[in-house]
């Protein structure tokens, strides 16, 4: 499912009405009649009453348990199907509020309206503007409401209680909103939230930024977002995912395929995603013949004293990931603390002068390690040492394997100068970076809110520039290619913010380029592969907050 800016769904929008001649009353058409049936769902399923539904049930959105309108029973030979309105023989006495903005958002609003009262519904539309302000589609929408006898009240004519009411349209402000809702749609968002009633958002809640997920003050906290034919990037991104509720994408006739022809390239990454687009083939990650060097060798040049189990961490992970060998490259005076640990690791020490420390441990011997190894893997529990910068420079252009940096190595990565690491060549083979986003904001030489503010588009951005891959940590991480791609995984959950999570994933990442995959596969794939595993530890111990890192390890 591709993940879209306004603007790219402005012009995906263009596209569809000028050159596929589709009418934009159509699409509106589609969009209400959307918007409607969701209500109705929630009407006859009883879901105006749960309260207990108030976050984001991101498998809607991910296809799992998608909501496939009125047929989702099987049909048997002889069943009548009917329209959802057409079945609501009781709708009892449902009130409810379409709050109306002057756009197109609003227009979807009015359709809407008038399928629920098709539907039986009680409807009152309520105006944020003299409804003579309307325009174009919407304003042929609000006439045709008027015709049929919707009820309307004006914010600022008539006064507007929402306490009788069922529940709440949100049609106030869609993709055309810019900053902070002003106004009469202030006092309506407030007032919605007030009611404590259950808001159905029309494409996405009223006062969320849908390019970045930031949300203004005030925003509408919605039961369900009825996104309209693309996933929008603020919906994806938090903390608007938090004010969208759940997420039902509906297609309202717009080709879907038209989105990377009209800006970049998002999709939201599922098990679909990674077999099409990716094309990742698990089923051929194992040949029934192979050997242990079928399957590959991790270099891990990793730990200090006192982050040794980073190392550890990292190194079982790439094991645990399919990887056939895994050597973990440490300075000489540590090897003795970690021996037997895992005992199917293999160490190799680096000459350190017997001071135990990363600054005497050369790069050149590294390097060496390396050149019988698959792939080279380095930051976990690493530290600072003096000359950090030009250890990591030397590596990044003399090692001819794929490379993975993390943790402190992004750090002496972010030293390496305000163009960043681009200066120091093109290298022969893939690079990922794997920051979370305050290591993100060091490298990017902003603040960690900055950072978040924009998941996707820094991500995306700095990838393109500095040509890595580029994994950006965090609820809904962001995978970035080179090439101006980007994924959003959807597997994990806040139970994995826990110290050394991020370590296991450079080794799963590592231990997937092993076996052959490439930068943008290993890294999608180990993401989702991270959050599936963090899932299922959290299942087995039936917390998601007593989660440990080496839990995830055990769960792969
Ligand atoms: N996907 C599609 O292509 C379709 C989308 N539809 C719906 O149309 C909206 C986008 O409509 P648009 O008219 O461009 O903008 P809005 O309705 O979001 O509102 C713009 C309107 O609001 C005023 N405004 C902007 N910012 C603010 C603010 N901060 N405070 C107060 N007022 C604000 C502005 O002046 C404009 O007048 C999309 O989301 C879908 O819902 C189509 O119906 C089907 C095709
Ligand atoms: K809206």
């Amino acid at each position: 499912m591709f993940i879209v800016t306004a603007e790219q769904m402005r012009a995906v929008d263009e596209h569809t009405i000028q050159k596929l001649g589709i009418p934009a009353a159509s699409l509106m058409e589609n969009a209400g009649r959307a918007i409607a049936e969701e209500v109705i769902r929630m009407c006859r399923e009883g879901d105006v009453d749960r309260r207990s539904e108030q976050h984001a049930c991101w498998n809607d959105v991910n296809g799992k348990r998608a909501h496939t309108g009125p047929g989702d029973r099987p049909a048997h030979g002889g069943d009548i199907i009917a329209d959802p309105a057409l079945v609501m023989e009781q709708p009892g006495d449902q009130q409810w509020y379409m709050l109306i903005g002057k756009g197109n958002n609003g227009g979807d609003g009015l359709v809407a309206a008038r399928h629920l009262v098709e539907a039986g519904l009680g409807v009152t539309l309520v105006y944020a503007d003299a409804p003579d302000a309307l325009r174009g589609e919407a304003a042929v929408q609000r006439d045709a409401a008027a015709q049929i006898g919707i009820p309307a009240l004006v914010h600022g004519r008539e006064a507007v209680d929402f306490s009788r009411c069922t529940g709440i349209v949100d049609a106030l402000l869609g993709t055309g909103s810019r900053g902070a809702p002003r106004g009469a749609y202030a006092a309506l968002i407030e007032a919605a939230n007030d009611s404590g009633k259950p808001v159905v958002s029309a494409d996405v809640p009223s006062g969320l930024n849908a390019d970045t997920g930031e949300v203004y003050e005030p925003c509408i906290q919605a039961r369900v977002t009825v996104c309209l034919a693309l996933l929008k990037r603020g919906l994806v991104q938090y903390p608007g995912a938090s004010a969208a509720g759940r997420i039902v994408v509906r297609s309202i006739g717009i080709p879907a395929r038209l989105a990377p022809e009209h800006g970049p390239s998002v999709r939201l990454l599922t098990e679909e995603v990674l077999r099409s687009a990716l094309r990742v083939d698990t089923g051929r990650l194992r040949a029934p013949d192979g050997h242990k060097g079928t399957y590959g060798h991790v270099l891990l040049a990793a730990g200090s004293l006192p982050m040794s189990g980073a190392g550890l961490l990292s190194a079982k992970a790439a094991l645990r990931a399919g990887c056939g060998l895994a050597t973990w490259a440490l300075p000489a005076a540590l090897l003795p603390h970690v021996i037997g640990t895992v005992p199917e690791l293999m160490l190799a020490a680096a000459a350190d002068g017997d001071s135990g420390e990363w600054n005497a441990a050369s790069a050149d011997a590294v390097l060496r390690l390396a050149e019988s190894r698959d792939v080279l893997a380095t930051g976990p529990g690493l530290g600072r040492f003096k000359g950090d910068t030009d250890w990591l420079r030397r590596l990044w252009q003399h090692s001819d394997r794929p490379l993975v940096i993390d943790a402190d190595a992004l750090n002496m990565l972010a030293d390496a100068g305000p163009t960043g690491p681009r200066d120091w060549g093109k290298r022969s083979a893939a690079t990922i970076l794997t920051p979370h986003p305050g290591e993100m904001g060091r490298l990017l030489g902003m603040s960690t809110p900055e950072v978040q503010r924009d998941r996707i588009g820094h991500a995306a951005r700095y990838a393109r520039e500095q040509g890595v891959t580029l994994v950006l940590k965090g609820a809904r991480t962001v995978i970035a290619t080179p090439s101006g791609e980007a994924y959003i995984n959807t597997t994990g959950h806040a139970g994995m913010a826990t110290g050394g999570a991020g370590d296991v994933l450079t080794g799963i990442i590592a231990g997937l380029l092993a076996q052959g995959l490439n930068a943008e596969q290993a890294a999608a794939f180990g993401v989702f592969l991270h959050g599936q595993a963090g899932e299922r530890a959290a299942l087995l111990r039936g917390d998601p907050a007593s989660l440990l890192a080496g839990d995830i390890v055990d769960a792969l």
